[in-house]
């Protein structure tokens, strides 16, 4: 029982913390323990040097400084000044030196939290707004604006109190040990009683975590320029600050209602005054009496008065609690990251595929469907050919890629390379093998050099490669033509930064793809790679996509028929399975699907140009 608690208590998030801090520097963790006790002893320095000055004033006005009280008195002011200053240059010190603690806590945490955001092989745990939920708490390190950096600046300001609370009820106790304890109880009890407000609201904040985000959604939307466009084309600016006011109030209502004090409260509160009353009754009486002199009076009272440091409330009591509410959501996403079974496997031959990547009965649903996206799907895409595969929006194309690049796991059935299981491999490595750019492409806000290499970050420094996949993507002239050339910041935000168009951001993209080729990926995956191309631009795409997929087994997602119909194999995806399968010839001769489908494109494209599409 005991034991439980105390694991409980070395493994809550605020002992967590401090428990981490000499990993983060020693040298300044042991600093600021030592200026912690330094600051939370000087008060007791400075209550004794007042109580020495109090007692050897009447001696001193009667036989001046030349006399022993006197000396005492003088000496008494110097303490008393050292220790006055000392406590605003240490506690200046060590609030630079939690500071510095902090940050570099924060950064290291953050580092933590990225590296465990994206350990799992997959992305399936992001589907899940639980996770979603904890990863907000860790981008945010921690609710409410405060983080466990924040936390450590409380945490020293608390123990500092501490130190002063307990260094006055060791004062005491030279006047009556019993009546020390005692009002050193009662402050403790006050503290934890009001500090279970800060605790509560904690849990309510991070409670309300999803609501928050909502909030929170709505205002990057209006800040982050993302939107910029369709707020005022639209006219959505007051509707987006009246969701962000409804969403956020209605969040932090609960964390509100936290606030206010109980019976509980009251009861503390009438313990903390008697035991002070009763104190501050005694060392009257027994100063009337003459039992302790002026100068002890001074002291005893002072150090009563200094224990309530213990149960001071304050701006350091919400660093600490809102702040160590990033640790449990960063160590539950550690501990499932560090759950996933499948990341190390065999090594992947260097090069696979010879022969084929095949689907085998593949049955998947996304977490949460109630019908798979696909229902036992077989299909085998020999290497080194291009395998274009098309279907109605939501037939599950895209699923199928990122099953094969092992984004997801099939729930049943299994995807093979030379009839070895996907997941047999090394996971990192295997999906190092497959050059992908899918429909929604990332548009990184980085240097064009960095949004290309991406695809082979080993390869990063290969100017060669660079170049070539620039030029087969068909961006590199735009690219060179640029004021600071690769170098050029992909972003209007940053000073000097260049803005691309729609179609430049596939190129880009494209690029990266083909980098990856370049640097020995072996699957291409292309999803809707001419989406965003001009008709001239995706007429150049289909003249040279020969050219850009030879030997390499290529996966080509499209609605355009133009790409499509280059492609070795065409299979048709409707209902989680193959529907049809051919070359587009094949396909057309068949007069199924895949034949209606190209008729309708045809007939579109008639209507609006003189001519087929090619
Ligand atoms: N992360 C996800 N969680 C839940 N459902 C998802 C997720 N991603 C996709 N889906 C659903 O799975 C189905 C198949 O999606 P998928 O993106 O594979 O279709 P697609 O054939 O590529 O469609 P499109 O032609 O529109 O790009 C869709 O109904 C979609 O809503």
């Amino acid at each position: 029982m005991i034991s439980a608690k105390l694991r409980a208590w070395w493994g809550s998030p605020v002992v967590w913390t401090v428990r981490f801090l000499p990993g983060v520097s020693a040298g300044l963790a042991a600093a600021l323990c030592l200026l912690v006790l330094v600051n939370g002893l000087l008060p007791a320095v400075a209550i004794l040097a007042s109580g020495m000055i109090v007692g050897a004033v009447p001696g001193t006005v009667s036989r001046g400084f030349d006399s022993a009280d006197g000396r005492t008195a003088v000496w008494a002011l110097v303490l008393m000044g050292v220790a006055f200053v000392g406590q605003q240059v240490v506690a200046r010190l060590s609030a630079s030196v939690a500071g510095t603690v902090g940050a570099r806590l924060d950064g290291r945490l953050q580092q933590r939290a990225i590296v465990a955001v994206n350990g799992p092989v997959g992305v399936r745990h992001l589907d899940d707004p639980a996770v979603q939920n904890q990863v907000s708490r860790v981008a945010g390190m921690g609710v409410g604006g405060y983080t466990p950096g924040g936390a450590v600046t409380g945490l020293t300001t608390r123990a500092g109190q501490w130190v002063q609370g307990v260094a006055a009820v060791v004062l005491i106790a030279f006047y009556q040990w019993w009546l020390a304890a005692l009002i050193f109880a009662a402050q403790l009890v006050w503290g934890r009683v009001t500090r279970r407000e800060y605790a509560r609201q904690t849990k309510a904040l991070v409670s309300q975590t999803g609501l928050l985000r909502r909030a929170d959604y709505f205002r990057d939307l209006a800040l982050t320029g993302g939107a910029a466009k369709e707020i005022r084309v639209f006219g959505l600016a007051d509707w987006l600050v009246d969701r962000f006011r409804t969403e956020w109030t209605d969040a932090m209502a609960k964390v509100w209602a936290q606030r206010g004090t109980d019976v509980l409260s009251a009861l503390a509160l009438c313990f903390v005054l008697a035991a002070n009353f009763l104190a501050f009754f005694l060392l009257g009486w027994d100063a009337a009496r003459q039992a302790i002199g002026l100068g002890a009076l001074v002291i005893f009272l002072r150090a009563v008065m200094s224990v309530a440091t213990v149960s001071t409330r304050g701006r350091q009591d919400l660093q600490i609690s809102h702040g160590v509410a990033a640790i449990p959501a960063l160590l539950a996403l550690e501990a499932a990251a560090a759950g996933v079974p499948t990341v190390s496997g065999r090594p992947v031959p260097v090069d696979v595929p010879k022969s084929e990547v095949a689907f085998h009965g593949v049955t998947f649903a996304y977490q949460g469907a109630t019908t798979p996206v696909l229902k036992g799907f077989d299909l085998v895409i020999p290497s080194g050919r291009a395998m274009a595969v098309v279907g109605v929006n939501g037939a599950g194309k895209t699923t199928l890629v990122k099953l094969l690049a092992r984004l997801y796991d099939p729930d049943d059935g299994q995807i093979t390379v030379d009839g070895v299981d996907v997941r047999e491999f090394d996971a990192h490595e295997w999906q190092r093998r497959i050059a992908a750019i899918f429909q929604d492409f990332t548009r990184y806000e980085l240097s064009v050099r960095d949004n290309v290499t991406f695809g082979a970050i080993g390869n990063a420094g290969d100017e060669r490669l660079l170049r070539r996949a620039a030029e087969r993507a068909g961006i590199r002239e735009r690219v060179e033509a640029l004021d600071h050339g690769w170098d050029t910041l992909l972003t209007r935000q940053r000073a000097g930064g260049a803005e691309l168009s729609g179609g430049e951001w596939q190129r880009v993209a494209l690029a990266r793809a083909l980098f990856a080729v370049e640097a020995g990926a072996k699957i291409l995956v292309l999803d809707e790679p001419t989406a965003n191309l001009d008709v001239r631009a995706e007429a150049a795409f289909y003249e040279r996509f020969l050219a850009l997929t030879q030997g390499v087994t290529t996966i080509v997602v499209s609605h355009r028929f133009s790409t499509v119909r280059k492609a070795d194999q065409i299979c048709v995806v409707d209902g989680g399975k193959v529907l049809e399968l051919g070359s587009h010839d094949e396909l057309l001769a068949k007069r199924g699907r895949y034949a209606e489908m190209f008729a309708s494109q045809s007939d579109h494209f008639l209507d609006q140009t003189p001519g087929e599409p090619k």
